[in-house]
């Protein structure tokens, strides 16, 4: 599976999680919209939630995410070519946005969606370049597992719902 970003560059460089996976060659950087490849886009604004089904469908085997700080992330600013896939709820453990659900910097998006379509220890080397990568797991063990184990995005929802009313 392919990391691609689509890089705004408008957040903290020194806190920016997607400039940390390029230096260690674990995801690739893209300056405009149209340089950034096809793939299944992370969104938190799209309808659908991402399932493992979309791992058989993942075209050409790509995650896209968009990294710009959370004050211009409006759904505008996702307008990049592929399905749009939002993750169902998880809780940030970055420093940042530690504690909030849905909140995710671009590691964690990244290492939640490929936990959700079977490449946990993908994910794993991800978070381990981070001090604090390790807790999002422990934080999210029991949704992540749940999710991994859907077969569609109805069946995420309806574990999702579970975890919002409680
Ligand atoms: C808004 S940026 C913030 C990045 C932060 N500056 C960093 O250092 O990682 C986080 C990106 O992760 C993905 N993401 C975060 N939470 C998400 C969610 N709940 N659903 C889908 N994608 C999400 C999106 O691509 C989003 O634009």
């Amino acid at each position: 599976m392919e990391l691609h970003v689509r890089y705004e560059g408008d957040d903290d460089p020194e806190k920016c999680s997607a400039r940390k996976l390029a230096r260690f060659d674990l995801a690739s950087l893209h300056r405009s919209a149209r340089g950034t490849p096809h793939g299944i886009v992370l969104d938190p604004y799209a309808d659908r939630a991402l399932s493992p089904a979309d791992a058989e469908e993942a075209p050409h085997g790509r995650l896209i995410a968009l990294d710009c700080s959370w004050e211009t992330a409006e759904a505008e600013a996702f307008r990049l070519d592929g399905p749009h896939r939002s993750l169902p709820f998880l809780v940030a453990a970055n420093p940042v946005n530690y504690g909030t659900p849905f909140r995710l910097n671009t590691v964690e998006a990244f290492a939640g969606a490929l936990c959700i379509l079977g490449y946990r220890h993908r994910a794993e080397e991800l978070l381990g370049k981070f001090r604090w990568g390790h807790t999002f797991l422990e934080l999210n063990e029991e949704p992540l597992r749940r999710y991994a184990n859907c077969s569609d995005s109805t069946d995420v929802i309806d574990v999702q719902s579970g975890y919002l009313d409680q």
